[in-house]
This record gives C-alpha cells, structure tokens and sequence, in this order.
C-alpha cells in the first residue's frame, strides 16, 4: 500500500544557520500509530511545522495521501490535523462552536452531527455551553483535539499530547488516540515521554539533532534491543568471578554483593537453570533474585548518547 506520508531528503537550515532537520527520509503507514521521539531540540517540531505547511523546507519532498506539500499546500493541509504544543483557541469562544468554527476555516460544508459527535466522543459533550478559559488544561486540550479533527482530516498530528498533564488525564488520552485509530485515522506524535511510545505506538522514530537515526516496529526494536537481567544478592561478596562462570555473561556490583547475568531477552533457553546449579555446586550462596527487562527508554538513551 502507498504510504499516507512520504518524506524524501527533507532538510531545514533556519536564518540562523541551524540545521534543525539534516536530510530526512520517512514512509508513514496508512493507520498507524507512529512515535517520534526524541530530546528538547531534536526537530520534531520543525519536522511537523514543515510538513503541516507553517514552515518552509530548505531542501526535500513532501507527499501527503499524494498531494506535494510544496505545490499543493492548500490539498496537502486538509488532509492533516494538527494539535499543536501549545494551546491556541480563543477562550472567549464556547466548546460547541470551536469545532465548527475550526471546520469552517477549512472551507468543508457545515456538518452539525460530525461535530456533535466529536464532542461526545472527546467527553466535551456536558461542557458544549461553556467558554473555553472556564475549562481545567486536560479539558481545553481536547478541545484543540475536537478543533483538528472537525475537518475529518486522515492524518492527525499530535505534538507532546500529554506534556504537562496528570497521569489520568495521559490514560485518557492515550484511551482517546487508540479509539481514533481504530477508526482509521494515521496518527503521528511526538513525545518526549518514552512511556507513551511504548504504550502506543506500532513504529518508533528516534530523530536526535536534526537526523532521524532508526525508524522500526516497537515490538521488533524492543527485541531486538531488548536485554534482561538477573540480580543476585548474595550471602558472601566475592572478590572477583569465578572462573568455572565464564560461560555467562556476569558482572560483579555493589562491591561484590550482586551478582548480575545479562541475558537475551528473546533466546529459548536462557542459561539461569544451569548458571543456579552451578552457582550450588561452587557454594556461592544467595538471598534474595530480582530480574529486570530493558524498556524502550534504555534504548532511546543508548541511541542518542552513542550520537553525542
Ligand atoms: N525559527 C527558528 N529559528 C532558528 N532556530 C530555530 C527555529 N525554530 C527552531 N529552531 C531550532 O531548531 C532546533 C530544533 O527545534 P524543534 O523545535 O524542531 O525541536 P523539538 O524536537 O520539537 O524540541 P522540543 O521537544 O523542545 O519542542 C532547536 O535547536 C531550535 O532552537
């Protein structure tokens, strides 16, 4: 299938002389949940501003659902609703008329019902007569919500959606963004919170200063990726590992305390049986075991420091 966004060689060099975006390429899936994630200054901003039109690529094409987003910026932009950082609305205007408001400026027909059931949908629906600066920060960020969609846009992009909200609210939203795609809407988000890619997303963009450096399948990454570890505390600290060990992968922590064995995630067989039985034969004693897995988060912060 053709992708609904396609970027070729995008690149951004502003007056300044920063290079925020260096020769990007991306293919984004027709229905996908696609996580950019990357650190404060990475581009994500940009990368989005220039495809929604609000910021002009110094080099690059980009194919929205097929409209060039250069050439044809007016059928490139009705494809694509944007929730941008910061919330914008006019907070003297009510909840009910935002998003037909919204629509309207997108020049489509008046569609009343469309943007009714938007409300309810987003549990704006008991708020539809109240003035926008009445309403707490989770409610008025759905209203932005309501105000990108009113257009039935195919793409929705959702810069730092829960930046600043309480983990309630972030449940919700992510509850929101996963009813909107089983709707069939593409939706890209940027985030700086790895917990939301790998709650959420089916492919993970990692873009660190301007370059994007890996775009997979979450579940692929994270096996891929993926490490575990098994802690042992132990009875009696050893001063250095044996050598009847050799065949784990072993490091000796917290002044010889803790025993730990790295292992791959996804093998079939792991080697904790045998490394136990051992460990038995050679007297080496412990308490207490722990095991940790490595999130996407361990990941992101090896990809980005390698680039440092
Ligand atoms: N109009 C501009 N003129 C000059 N430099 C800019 C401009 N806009 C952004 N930049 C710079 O480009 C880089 C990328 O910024 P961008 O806002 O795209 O990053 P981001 O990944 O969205 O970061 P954040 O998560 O902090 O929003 C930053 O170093 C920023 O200072």
């Amino acid at each position: 299938m053709q992708p609904i966004l396609s970027l070729r060689q995008v690149s951004k060099t502003y007056a300044s002389g920063h290079t925020a975006l260096d020769h990007v390429d991306l293919d984004i899936h027709r229905g996908e949940i696609f996580a950019l994630l990357g650190p404060n200054g990475a581009g994500k901003t940009t990368l989005i501003s220039i495809i929604c039109g609000i910021v002009t690529p110094s080099t690059g094409t980009i194919l929205v659902d097929g409209n060039d987003a250069i050439r044809q910026p007016r059928a490139a932009r009705s494809k694509i609703g944007l929730v941008p950082q910061e919330i914008a609305v006019d907070m003297f205007s009510r909840v009910g008329s935002a998003a037909r408001y919204s629509r309207g400026l997108f020049g489509k027909a008046p569609d009343h019902a469309y943007c009714d059931q938007l409300l309810k949908d987003l549990s704006l629906w008991d708020k539809r007569d109240a003035k926008i600066m009445e309403l707490s920060g989770g409610m008025k960020r759905r209203v932005m919500i309501a105000k990108a969609l009113s257009h039935e846009p195919d793409i929705l992009f959702l810069d730092e959606p829960t930046a600043g909200v309480d983990v309630e609210l972030r449940r919700d939203m992510w509850k929101l963004i996963g009813r909107l795609r089983d709707r069939g809407t593409t939706i890209i988000l940027t985030t700086h919170y790895i917990e939301e890619a790998e709650e959420m997303a089916d492919r993970v963009g990692v873009i660190n200063r301007g370059k994007l450096l890996l775009v997979e399948e979450k579940t692929a990454l994270m096996k891929k990726l993926g490490k575990r570890e098994l802690d042992l505390s132990l009875v009696e600290p050893l001063a250095a590992i044996p050598a009847e060990l050799g065949e784990w992968q072993l490091s000796l922590t917290d002044d010889g305390h803790r025993l730990r064995y790295t292992f791959d995630a996804q093998a079939e067989r792991t080697g904790i049986p045998s490394l136990l039985r051992k460990l038995h034969d050679l007297n080496i004693a412990f308490k207490d075991l722990d095991t940790s897995k490595s999130s996407l988060e361990d990941i992101f912060v090896d990809l980005v420091g390698a680039q440092a």
